[in-house]
């Protein structure tokens, strides 16, 4: 469940009239998730998505919810904070930080064909493009530093095999990161966690996406490569999917194409995609939050990513 703080009808109610949204008609805690608490809000005017953040800061928050709003102004399908009168998209609903956000239709398609990993490629690339000239920046707050920090947190509880591979991986990713041609390559605001469950899909037609709390600064390619090694993954070998990954690719290049340098670094980034989310999974997994009743994900399944994408790197 993703309810961690409780919200009355009655707030609810006060913040959406607010917000000019309408009389709440109904509140539902939503189960999905595991950040943050989300409700579905259901007023006179329509439906909409309540959430109170309860790790991010009133001081990292603006450039995720202000990125949403420009991205919407720009044609992009995704959530559009809900401003007050004194146009603040940045609320406080029991003491949390809070935002309201359109509900978006469709729903997630967690067996992706071809055509999905297609329209997925296509989307971002059209996001990058869009978000480039935003004005706020802020750097993936769980991009190298994160990595280097919590290496040494999760290492103590694993075993040899395990250890030797986190390690050596941090270390190459080190290497990588001050080299001149990851330098070279293009950045700007990335989603970075385009995962299936954070896109809505009508059919083949993609709707929209949300989830924008793990966003920042970073490069194009590092996002695409997390939206590879999720969408051309199957579960649960690990194994990547071929046909899927030429038609993301495909779908990505077809709006934005990709550089010499891109195309070099490509099985770097697929690693660094790999490594990241191996390193968030061990530590939700070893270092659960109190109080929290989340089942987390399985750490197991970005190491068996990793090693593929050593084993087998992708070559374009
Ligand atoms: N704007 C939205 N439109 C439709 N559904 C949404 C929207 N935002 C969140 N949801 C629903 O809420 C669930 C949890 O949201 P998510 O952002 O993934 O939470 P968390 O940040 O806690 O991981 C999603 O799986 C989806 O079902
Ligand atoms: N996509 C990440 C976890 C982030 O969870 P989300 O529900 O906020 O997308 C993973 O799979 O490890």
């Amino acid at each position: 469940m993703a309810v961690f703080t409780e919200v009355s009808e009655a707030q609810a109610d006060d913040l959406m009239q607010s917000l000019n949204l309408g009389k709440l008609t109904a509140l539902r805690g939503i189960e999905g998730g595991i950040e943050n608490t989300n409700y579905f809000a259901t007023t006179s005017q329509g439906e909409y998505v309540l959430t109170l953040f309860e790790r991010l800061t009133k001081e990292q928050l603006p450039f995720y919810l202000f990125l949403m709003k420009h991205l919407a102004g720009r044609g992009i399908p995704v959530p559009d904070p809900a401003a007050n009168r004194d146009g603040d998209i940045l609320h406080t609903v029991s003491g949390k930080p809070a935002a309201v956000v359109n509900k978006l239709a469709g729903k997630s398609q967690l067996q992706p064909q071809a055509v999905h990993a297609a329209a997925v490629g296509d989307m971002l690339a059209r996001m990058h493009l869009a978000g480039a000239d935003f004005n706020r920046s802020q750097p993936n707050l769980r991009g190298l530093p994160w990595w280097n920090e919590t290496v040494p947190v999760v290492l103590p509880h694993l075993d040899e095999a395990q250890a030797a591979l986190l390690r050596s991986e941090l270390a190459f990713q080190n290497h990588i990161a001050a080299s001149s041609a990851y330098s070279a390559l293009p950045r700007g605001p990335v989603h970075a966690d385009l995962f299936r469950d954070n896109v809505m899909f009508d059919g083949e037609q993609l709707t929209g996406f949300f989830d924008f709390y793990f966003a920042g600064v970073d490069t194009w390619l590092f996002d695409l490569a997390v939206c590879l090694n999720d969408w051309c993954i199957d579960l649960p070998s690990g194994l990547h999917d071929s046909e899927r990954a030429q038609a993301m690719l495909k779908g990505y290049a077809a709006v934005r194409p990709l550089s010499a340098a891109e195309r070099d670094l490509l099985p770097a980034m697929l690693r660094a995609g790999a490594l990241r989310f191996w390193i968030s999974r061990l530590w939700d997994y070893h270092l659960p939050r109190e109080a929290s009743m989340l089942k987390p994900h399985d750490p197991t399944h970005f190491e068996r990513v990793l090693r593929g994408r050593i084993a087998q790197p992708l070559s374009l």
